[in-house]
């Protein structure tokens, strides 16, 4: 297999491996399907995982870190690289850092690698499923929250802090505030949702991009099936010798950002990362840019269809 790429982010002194294990599944995995799919990943080379507070992974994730060590396959925790975010019913001031300790402790990590803000708006109660009550979704306190996001920074508690499907718009508050800047938005990236315009603001200001559901998130409730349905990526795959999601992972490799995928199927993570020792000649990457645009993962299909969040997918 060819060496996993890395990049340096900003403000962070660890590189990061440019592709990630996802770790939210549907229907949600319970625990020990979780724990070994992240075992067999980590057995197939995988360093960096992503998890959340919100999908129940940290746990399995923590314990697949300790087999891990157990078992040899990683001499020292600090070979891997790993992600989790800050829930949006946590997103208060005086919340994050024992937030991020509680996300701490289901990990059994000393420190994670990369601390997020999950989403750009505050729950005022904690949930169990979703869609949500309106009355429950308010703007974020972004000068509070980031202030918090710094403050787990400087204790340690992460190498590096960013955000989670924040727009232009947001990150310039951001900016606007932060002594330690964002080092990443992650973000919805693929062939059919290419970000063009958010990948150069974020480029301009060197923030990193980190892409989510790089296939489309196909069979999940927030995805669909248009990458792996799409013909034109088939056409490409089948003229290479690739697979469709294997066209795909490269393209996003190939547009300067990092991704974060998810199987938990031994052959298919093993697929997904093929994709380092060739590369998408001009012509295919000219018949990849034609693809229609549409955005597939929308923070109303998982929240709910309410006027405030409707707002934060028409900016993102
Ligand atoms: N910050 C955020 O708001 C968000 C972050 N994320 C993160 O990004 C990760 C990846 O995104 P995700 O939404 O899971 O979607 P992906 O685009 O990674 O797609 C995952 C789906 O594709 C299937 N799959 C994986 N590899 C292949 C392959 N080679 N051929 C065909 N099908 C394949 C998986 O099934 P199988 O397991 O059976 O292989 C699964 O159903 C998440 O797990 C999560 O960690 C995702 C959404 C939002
Ligand atoms: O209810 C749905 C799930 O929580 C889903 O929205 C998340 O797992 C999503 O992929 C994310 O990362 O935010």
């Amino acid at each position: 297999m060819a060496a996993i790429p890395q990049v340096s982010l900003i403000s962070c002194e660890k590189p990061m491996p440019v592709i990630g294990m996802g770790t939210s599944s549907y229907p949600p995995a319970d625990f020990e399907t979780a724990k070994t799919a992240i075992l067999e990943a980590i057995k197939a080379g995988y360093r960096h995982f992503d998890t959340a507070f919100a999908y129940g992974s940290e746990k399995p994730l923590g314990e697949a870190i300790a087999e891990a060590l157990r078992l040899g396959l990683i001499q020292s925790r600090d070979e891997l690289f790993i992600t989790t975010k800050l829930w949006c019913s946590f997103a208060q001031r005086d919340q994050i850092v024992p937030t991020c300790k509680m996300s701490l402790q289901n990990l059994k990590l000393d420190y994670v690698d990369l601390y997020l803000i999950h989403m750009p708006l505050r729950l005022s109660q904690m949930i169990q499923k979703t869609p949500v009550d309106e009355e429950i979704i308010h703007p974020l306190d972004v000068k509070g929250v980031w202030e918090g996001m710094e403050e787990c920074q400087k204790l340690g508690l992460t190498k590096a802090i960013g955000v989670s499907n924040f727009s232009r718009q947001k990150l310039e508050e951001v900016l606007s505030i932060a002594k330690i800047p964002p080092a990443v938005n992650q973000v919805e990236l693929n062939p059919v949702w290419q970000q063009k315009q958010l990948r150069e603001f974020c480029k301009a200001k060197g923030i990193h991009i980190t892409a989510y559901s790089p296939l489309g998130a196909n069979n999940t409730k927030w995805g669909d099936n248009r990458i792996i349905e799409s013909d034109v990526l088939a056409d490409i795959a089948k003229a290479r010798g690739k697979t469709t999601a294997q066209v795909a992972l490269r393209w996003v490799y190939e547009q300067e950002v990092s991704l974060v995928t998810k199987s938990f199927n031994k052959e298919r993570m093993k697929e997904n990362l093929q994709i380092f020792d060739w590369s998408l000649s001009e012509e295919e990457l000219d018949k990849i840019s034609k693809l229609p645009q549409r955005k597939g993962v929308t923070l109303a299909s998982i929240l709910g269809p309410h006027d405030f969040v409707l707002q934060l997918d028409a900016e993102l």
